[in-house]
This record gives C-alpha cells, structure tokens and sequence, in this order.
C-alpha cells in the first residue's frame, strides 16, 4: 500500500538508454510490491509537455489541494535533464504540483545538484517514503527579443556550453556513441573541438544594481545549483535550497589558459581566477547582440541575441 498514485513518464531513450533500463526495474519492482501505477512513455522531443499536460487536465493536483484520506496523484519522471526541463515547463505557473524524479539521464546534473541518488530503485523507495514535497529553486527567464520564456531547473548558459551541447547533437559520432551507451564521450569529443572554435563575443550584464560589460565574453552560464556538463562544477558554492542563482562569465583567453583555466575548473579552482566573474543574485538580465547558441538544462537554442531577464521561483519536488 501506499499514499500515492503513481503516473510515471518515462523517457526510455535518455542516457542512451538508461531510461528503459531505470524504467524496467522500477515498474518490475512496483509490480513485485503489489502497487498500480500508470506509465506513459515518450516518443519523440516534445511528448513529455504533452503528456504532463494531459496529465494536468485529468489527474494531478496542487499539494494545497491534497486531502489525507485519499491517494495524492504524483508526476514521476524518469530521465534526464531534458525530461525533467520538458515536465517542469509543461506545469509551468503551477509550482505547488510537486513532480517526482528518478534520473536515467547521461548527464544528470539536476539529481547531483539536489544530491538525489542516480540508483533508480533507491530512488522509488525514497519517494514512496516520503510524506511531503519540499521546495527548491528554479529560476524563470523571458527573452525579450523573440518574447519566449520558461522555466530551468539546472542552467542557461550562451556561447561555450551550448556551443557544446549543439555540436555534440549534431555530430555523427554521437549516434554510434550511443549504441555503446557512450553517448556523454560525443560531449567530451565535441568540447575539445569547440573550446578553441569559441570566439569571444560581447554582453552586457546587469545584477546587484551595477551594470557590467564584458567585450570577450567565451561562457557566460547562469545557474541554479553548482552542475553543468554532467558533473563539472561551474558553480561549486550554489544551493537550489537557496532563493538565488549564479552567473558565471569566463572570458576568451589564450589557448594556453583555456587549457589551464580546464583543470582548474576540474579541481573547482577557477573562480580564483581573474578571468572568471561569478555574481549571485535573485534577478539578473544579460544582453549579448552577435548571435550565440544557447542552451537551457542541455536543449539546444540556435544561434541568436539575447536579452534575457531572470529571475527565481520556488517550485515543489517530491523528492
Ligand atoms: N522517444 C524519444 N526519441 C527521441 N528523443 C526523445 C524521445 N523521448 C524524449 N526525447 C528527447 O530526448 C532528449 C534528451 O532527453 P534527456 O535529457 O532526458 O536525456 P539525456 O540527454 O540522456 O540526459 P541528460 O540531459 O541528463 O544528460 C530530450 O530533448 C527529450 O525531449
């Protein structure tokens, strides 16, 4: 028996197929334990929004509305990233729907950065045993130039990252990557062709009341909680516990220093230096003209301007 009822969406092609795998043994296990669910499963790029909204109109409720004597319908995702990005925009305004995670993803920087176990079957017990959401930040962006807006729960980053990701996603080698269930190597591929291929590029940014230009700017990542790129600690010292978010701004330097700039950031060095701006703030807005990549929670934005505000929100995870 349990508290809840259970509608997964599942991802079974995230992480090169540790969705199906995450999937498979959490269903079998949910089965063994005599508890119902429903799954849906996702199709294409996109099918998670529509599922989590034909899943708002039917079934799930804000946590406000929960009633003690019956089932709550909790959302449980099981993917990466971009699963989580697709079901937490998909809810949008609607924050008090708590969502559950169990990541299956390549990268996983959401679960790092809440430090949620990557063991899928611990993760079903925790939020089987778990009596009530609890809040985290995300943080809410509108880009002014294209009017789009919507909600991150990792990073937004312009120019490297997202010049990373892009070439990752368009490379070859990524597909046969993938059928080794290697695809995170297609990352490491794509950065050692990107970092030198990144050209510095201008912002301006205003946070904390000051307005700051930078005319090189080489990565400039707002973000959440301390993860990018599966793993790296961009931001080592940032809490989505915390009603904030950060910005780092790397400027374009030397080969030599890139390089040296990579290892620091490896050991989280690389705030120390004095090529690296990190700002923390609960609003931000970033204005950079010549057209970038963007990237949001790893999904490609094609090369454009930006002139985008942030701002944070409190969002409920069941957790
Ligand atoms: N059946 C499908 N076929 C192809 N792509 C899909 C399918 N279902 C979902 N997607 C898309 O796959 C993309 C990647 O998913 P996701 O981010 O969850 O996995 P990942 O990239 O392996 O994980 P992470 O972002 O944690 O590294 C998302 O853009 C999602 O919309």
């Amino acid at each position: 028996m349990t508290h809840l009822e259970l509608f997964f969406i599942i991802n079974k092609k995230a992480g090169s197929g540790n969705g199906e795998q995450a999937a498979d043994v959490v269903l079998k296990w949910l089965v063994e334990h005599h508890i119902s669910y429903q799954a849906k499963i996702t199709n294409y790029q996109g099918h998670a929004i529509e599922l989590t909204q034909q899943l708002k109109q039917t079934h799930l409720k804000p946590w406000s509305d929960s009633d003690t004597t019956k089932k709550f319908p909790l959302l449980v995702v099981i993917g990466g990233d971009g699963t989580l990005h697709e079901v937490v925009n998909a809810l949008g305004d609607e924050t008090d729907i708590p969502v559950g995670y169990i990541p299956s993803g390549s990268g996983n920087d959401f679960a790092r950065g809440v430090q949620l176990t990557r063991d899928p079957i611990e993760a079903l017990q925790q939020i089987l045993s778990v009596k009530q959401p609890q809040p985290f930040t995300v943080v809410h962006y509108l880009e002014q130039i294209k009017q789009e807006e919507g909600l991150f729960t990792n990073n937004l980053g312009i120019g490297l990252d997202a010049n990373i990701v892009a070439t990752a996603n368009a490379s070859k080698s990524k597909k046969n990557l993938n059928r080794y269930h290697l695809g995170s190597l297609s990352y490491l591929l794509a950065a050692m062709h990107v970092m030198f291929k990144q050209k510095g590029f201008p912002i301006l940014v205003e946070v904390n009341g000051e307005t700051k230009s930078f005319n090189q700017a080489y990565l400039c990542t707002t973000t959440n909680h301390p993860y990018f790129g599966g793993g790296l600690a961009i931001a080592p010292n940032a809490s989505p516990k915390e009603a904030c978010m950060e910005l780092i701004i790397v400027e374009r330097i030397n080969l030599f220093k890139i390089i040296h700039l990579a290892f620091l950031l490896l050991r989280q060095k690389h705030l120390n230096s004095k090529h690296v701006h990190h700002y923390k703030s609960s609003q931000i807005r970033i204005v950079s003209t010549t057209p970038q990549f963007g990237q949001a929670d790893g999904e490609v934005i094609s090369p454009r301007a930006f002139d985008i505000s942030f701002s944070v929100r409190e969002r409920l995870f069941w957790l």
